[in-house]
């Protein structure tokens, strides 16, 4: 039926560094004469960016390829590492930026790879350096950020080892990564165009969902269960590109699976099928362990859970991920659990485990409110400097669909933020901050009463190390009896999640339903329908950052906003003028002898 995948995703860096010989040679004195520090590595990789035709769920199309590979390589790095991505784009009519998710880019907000907020996209046939360090272990991320082209196939993974000596909380004894996406057979272009079409032309519901960029359309690994009709069994060698990534693993033993979600639109629930796991981390953050049959996953996050291989070894088991939150019209992705030795095509005794009901929000808020941080994490501080209420609305703008932060619909400028915050370039962007609340009345059990908003460029504008808590708050769409989940993630810092309520946040929710004990730290948080969600983070990290919806089309219609952290400190940044070659700051970097200020 099928058989065993490599990991071709292995991210191999093309020239290695001297500093990083020079630290195996400090290693070896180490160990034979004494303790000393070795310098950590910059890991260097040089990456082109071009269309490939590809078939990620056996049907041809057209996907953004790393290197001629899709997904796009997997970086491995150790904490303290630098990582040093030569990004060249091959796309021959269309500009391209990547970000690096999770990665709080402390110090170099220049290389976050947010097109019109950290830099400007780079132009086809240019090469733009991101060079930023890793300071944190776990598993994150990487894709596109500009327009639709996550949604095109643009990521990969990034994982982040402890240092040399720094103990993990957990013990495994082998690895595996799995990163998770969905798509369509429509170009991302086709969607693109769609969404600000009058009239709206929704994206729809994905095609197919794919495991390391790889997902069956035509046919089921799982048909012969007889619970699919009118879907075939798959006949794969393991050759092609859409035979599934199967995961082999020896019995007794413990793995560690890290899982991470690209999905442009779709939240996610994976089961294995007669196993439990254990989560360990969330975002790049340690969580106190707790055990699921099944876990949730929202676009931008990640977690890392153990799984124990302690069932009958005579068998192979499921994976099977599945669409939460919308009405599913989608398979679910498949792939094998192989117990060795047995075949690879030894197809498990019973059909993959079901996912739970898409409209079972009791399932989700379970899972969510059970995610707590590791005894000893960093705690938030016990008061906020300031909180800014985001009320999360759909809306409409010149007739077209949009989604609206306190009633405006953020438009990105063509000068990126960061360097007219530098250059304090006046009309780059709106002038006026937006609001920071919403009417007392408004009503978010109903369609709005005027559905019309703003668009607009405004920033808010938050003072360094300053403790800020934001209140997410959904609402109604624009259709009645319709509130959708929300992921939202933050760039450049992780938040501590205070909590999560139903309706709308009520001042006693924020004298009495907030964790100050264990909050999780993480990047991502969901807005559940109809409900409120409770952050907090500290702006210690000066750039300007995205803070946005990170269901791609969402965003694409205006569903974030725009923070500018530490302005006075970003003014007297050293940042690589070609992040700037667009817009007013173009000019101004032209000016400035390539921008080194
Ligand atoms: O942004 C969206 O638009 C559609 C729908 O609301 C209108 O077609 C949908 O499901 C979204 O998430």
């Amino acid at each position: 039926m099928i058989n065993p995948q490599s990991d071709s995703g292995s991210g191999r860096p093309l020239r290695s560094d001297l500093t990083a010989k020079w630290c195996l040679v400090v290693l070896i004195s180490v160990v034979l004469v004494g303790p000393s520090t070795c310098a950590a590595k910059t890991r260097h990789f040089r990456w082109e960016v071009e269309y490939k035709y590809w078939s990620p769920d056996c049907v041809e199309g057209v996907v953004m390829s790393i290197n001629g590979q899709f997904p796009g390589p997997t970086i491995k790095a150790v904490v303290g590492d630098t990582i040093s991505v030569e990004l060249t784009n091959k796309l021959s009519t269309e500009g391209v930026v990547v970000h690096w998710h999770g990665i709080r880019q402390l110090g170099t907000p220049w290389a976050d790879g947010t097109a019109s907020i950290s830099q400007c996209p780079i132009n086809p046939g240019e090469t733009f350096t991101y060079r930023f360090k890793v300071d944190k272990a776990g598993t994150y991320f990487y894709h596109g950020h500009y327009g639709m082209q996550r949604s095109a196939g643009l990521y990969g993974s990034l994982i982040v080892q402890a240092g040399e000596g720094e103990k993990e909380p957990f013990r495994y004894d082998g690895e595996f990564n799995l990163l998770l996406s969905d798509w369509w057979h429509k170009s991302s272009r086709e969607q693109e165009l769609g969404l600000s079409s009058v009239p709206f032309r929704w994206i729809g519901e994905p095609q197919s969902l794919l495991i390391n960029g790889r997902g069956q359309y035509n046919c089921s690994l799982a048909a012969r269960y007889g619970n699919s009709t009118s879907t075939a069994q798959c006949k794969l060698t393991g050759a092609e590109q859409c035979a599934p990534f199967v995961l082999p693993v020896l019995p007794n033993k413990t793995y560690r699976l890290r899982l991470a979600s690209s999905t442009a639109l779709a939240s996610l629930n994976l089961a294995i099928g007669g196993h439990k796991m254990v989560v360990v981390e969330a975002d790049g953050n340690y969580v106190q362990p707790f055990t699921v049959d099944d876990l949730d996953i929202y676009s931008g996050e990640s977690y890392s859970v153990l799984l124990t291989t302690d069932q009958d070894p005579r068998q192979n088991y499921w994976i099977a991920i599945g669409v939460r939150g919308r009405q599913p019209n989608t398979s679910q992705a498949l792939t094998i659990l192989n117990y060795r030795p047995n075949s690879v095509s030894k197809l498990p005794a019973s059909p993959p485990p079901t996912t739970p009901l898409w409209n079972d929000y009791n399932h989700s808020k379970s899972f969510s409110t059970k995610i707590l941080a590791l005894a000893g994490s960093p705690r938030p501080p016990p008061a906020h400097d300031r909180r800014i209420f985001l009320l999360n609305t759909q809306s409409k703008f010149n007739g077209q669909t949009k989604w609206s932060i306190n009633n405006i619909s953020l438009s990105l400028p063509p000068t990126p933020y960061l360097g007219a915050i530098k250059y304090n370039l006046h009309g780059a962007f709106e002038g006026t901050s937006p609001p920071e609340s919403f009417p007392a009345d408004y009503d978010v059990m109903h369609p709005p009463a005027n559905p019309n908003s703003t668009v607009g460029s405004g920033v808010y504008t938050l003072g360094l190390n300053s403790t800020v808590d934001i209140i997410l708050q959904n609402a109604n769409t624009l259709t009645a009896n319709n509130s959708e989940i929300h992921p939202w993630h933050l760039h450049g810092h992780d938040f501590w999640v205070l909590g999560y309520g139903e309706g709308k946040f009520t001042a006693e929710d924020g004298d009495k339903r907030l964790n100050l004990k264990n909050p999780p730290l993480r990047n991502t948080a969901v807005i559940f329908p109809y409900g409120w969600t409770a952050l907090r983070f500290v702006a210690d990290n000066p750039g300007a950052w995205a803070f946005h919806c990170h269901i791609e089309p969402h965003l694409h219609m205006g569903m974030g906003v725009a923070l500018a952290v530490g302005v006075d400190a970003v003014g007297k940044m050293k940042i690589p003028g070609e992040a700037f070659a667009c817009g007013l700051t173009a000019k101004m970097v032209a000016a400035d002898n390539g921008g080194h200020s």
